[in-house]
């Protein structure tokens, strides 16, 4: 009887690999940084081949010290960075070009060009995004216009697109496919049939040739290649990150969010089967999408991003040096009873959701003579709270759902003064889980659902376990002040550097 589901959990800076057992719980992981390359101001690229080599060397790795055989894996669940669009030769399987990183910046002219051509509704209306150079439409796009000899070999089909989950299954599996959760990141797809867009494609003139068939999240989409594990194992798991994470943290039912505390904060909410268009600024997307019993269910989520979080305490250690270690923020915060009147808005390369102000700058006020480091520290967990209360605070207002708990994880979700306060300014319970690798355990619960390994989505949320539940204990006048001067401090940041 297999024992394990492997989930591949492909981030922005490192690969994982990681084994969990029947009880959702980690059997053995292994991690791998690969290189970044920043070649021009706002240009993010990775080569697609370090992806795949380090991707390949952490599966090698968590299988062989954890003396597990291929024999024992009953799936394979993908997740992946987002939006990072991978452009390669069908016949090679090699790259045509380096991989455009979701943070780069080099497709928003454009978007201003069909945002100024009057499109933007159209866009947000069909794919339930903003008309950003965030997604993978516009990166594609200026692959096929500026790589020599691209378009033409787009144009004869010699060429493939996809996001970061097709190129591994692609190498994998040698098949093209993605999840509408990863489709749903590209400005290309339409959210509400689930396929491809004929006139969205025209817009951004990509020929619909190049793209992935899509397959359900849950479900055997492929088998690997006998020559990489001497078994064909099946790939029943596909899903982006942080739509993984909001599975991974049980939130399967309408109103139900979880928020994650890394470089930034992704806040995602369940808002149903069907899409909610934001009118608050946020982005709607395709959670994921499983079998049913006569059709395919797809169940959809609301997102906030927020730029700076744990990236904001790197600051305070690599920019400040007031710490030399991201665990010893805590500390230094806990040295105050108060910030002081200090209140941070780390808005260093502008504000994500709900403000989308590419010019604000990181703004600091309320510094008397009598401010220290501690009140810094402070000031700067705060401000990770404050930014995500901003986000919950739009999604309310789109989704009129109101929130029982905040399910939360990430690196910074470690910080329990952070947790209390954040509990504390949204009014509402904060709950950590024990597994807070819930975007590897969210592809694992779609790839071994699919297998049998797990029966149903029932049995999968009755694993999510608390940790530790952080109950609010601010009171509501309070609240409301410290949400005031936070809205003032953000005001000063805004159109800063325009
Ligand atoms: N104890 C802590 N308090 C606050 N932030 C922390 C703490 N430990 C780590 N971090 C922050 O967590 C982030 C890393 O979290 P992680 O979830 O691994 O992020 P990512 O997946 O975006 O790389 C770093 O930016 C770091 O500054
Ligand atoms: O790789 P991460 O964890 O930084 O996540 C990146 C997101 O998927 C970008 O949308």
């Amino acid at each position: 009887m297999t024992k394990f589901i492997l989930a591949i959990d492909q981030g922005t800076t490192s690969s994982r690999a990681i084994l969990f057992d029947r009880a959702g719980l980690i059997h053995g992981a292994a991690q791998q940084e690969f290189r970044q390359f920043f070649p021009q101001p706002g240009w993010v690229e990775h080569d697609a081949n370090d992806i795949w080599q380090s991707q390949r060397a952490v599966i090698d790795e968590v299988l062989r010290t954890n003396k597990v055989a291929p024999t024992d894996i009953a799936a394979i669940g993908i997740t992946n960075q987002r939006e990072t669009t991978v452009l390669w030769d069908r016949a090679t399987g090699e790259p045509v070009a380096p991989a455009i990183v979701w943070q780069d910046r080099r497709s928003t002219p454009c978007c201003e060009a069909l945002r100024a051509a009057g499109h933007e509704v159209l866009f947000q209306q069909k794919t339930g995004l903003v008309l950003d150079a965030y997604f993978s439409g516009p990166k594609l796009k200026w692959l096929l216009d500026n790589v020599p000899g691209a378009r033409a070999r787009a144009d004869k089909g010699e060429l493939a697109f996809g996001t970061v989950d097709s190129w591994l299954i692609f190498k994998m599996s040698g098949k093209h496919l993605t999840d509408p959760s990863n489709a749903a990141r590209t400005l290309m797809f339409n959210i509400h049939t689930g396929q491809w867009d004929d006139e969205l494609l025209a817009l951004l003139d990509i020929p619909a040739g190049l793209l992935p068939a899509i397959v359900p999240s849950s479900g055997i989409a492929a088998h690997t290649d006998a020559s990489l594990f001497g078994v064909a194992l099946p790939i029943a798991g596909i899903a982006g990150d942080q739509q993984a994470a909001t599975f991974g943290q049980a939130c399967h039912s309408p109103g139900m969010a979880k928020n994650t505390y890394g470089t930034g904060c992704f806040m995602l909410m369940h808002t149903g089967q069907a899409a909610t268009i934001s009118q608050n600024k946020l982005i709607s997307t395709i959670g994921w999408t499983l079998p049913g019993q006569t059709a395919n269910r797809t169940d959809y989520l609301l997102e906030g991003s927020v730029f700076m979080a744990g990236a904001a305490i790197q600051w305070l250690r690599d920019g400040l040096g007031i710490i030399a270690h991201a665990d010893q923020v805590e500390e230094l915060a806990l040295a105050v009873p108060d910030n002081g009147g200090v209140l941070f808005v780390p808005a260093f390369a502008g504000l994500g959701a709900p403000h989308w102000d590419a010019y604000a700058r990181g703004t600091m006020v309320g510094m008397t003579r009598g401010t220290n480091k501690s009140h810094i520290a402070r000031a700067t967990l705060e401000s990770i709270a404050l930014q995500s209360a901003d986000v919950l605070e739009a999604m309310q207002a789109d989704a009129a759902m109101p929130l029982t708990q905040l399910r939360v994880d990430g690196g910074c979700a470690r910080n329990n003064l952070l947790m209390q306060f954040q509990a504390d300014i949204l009014g509402v319970p904060v709950v950590r889980p024990v597994v807070t690798e819930t975007t590897a355990l969210g592809a694992a619960f779609l790839a071994g659902l699919a297998v049998g390994f797990w029966a149903s989505q029932e049995e999968i949320a009755a694993q999510w376990q608390m940790e530790r539940r952080f109950d609010p204990a601010m009171a509501a006048d309070e609240r409301v002040q410290r949400m005031g001067e936070w809205r003032r401090a953000v005001e000063r940041s805004r159109a800063w550097s325009q």
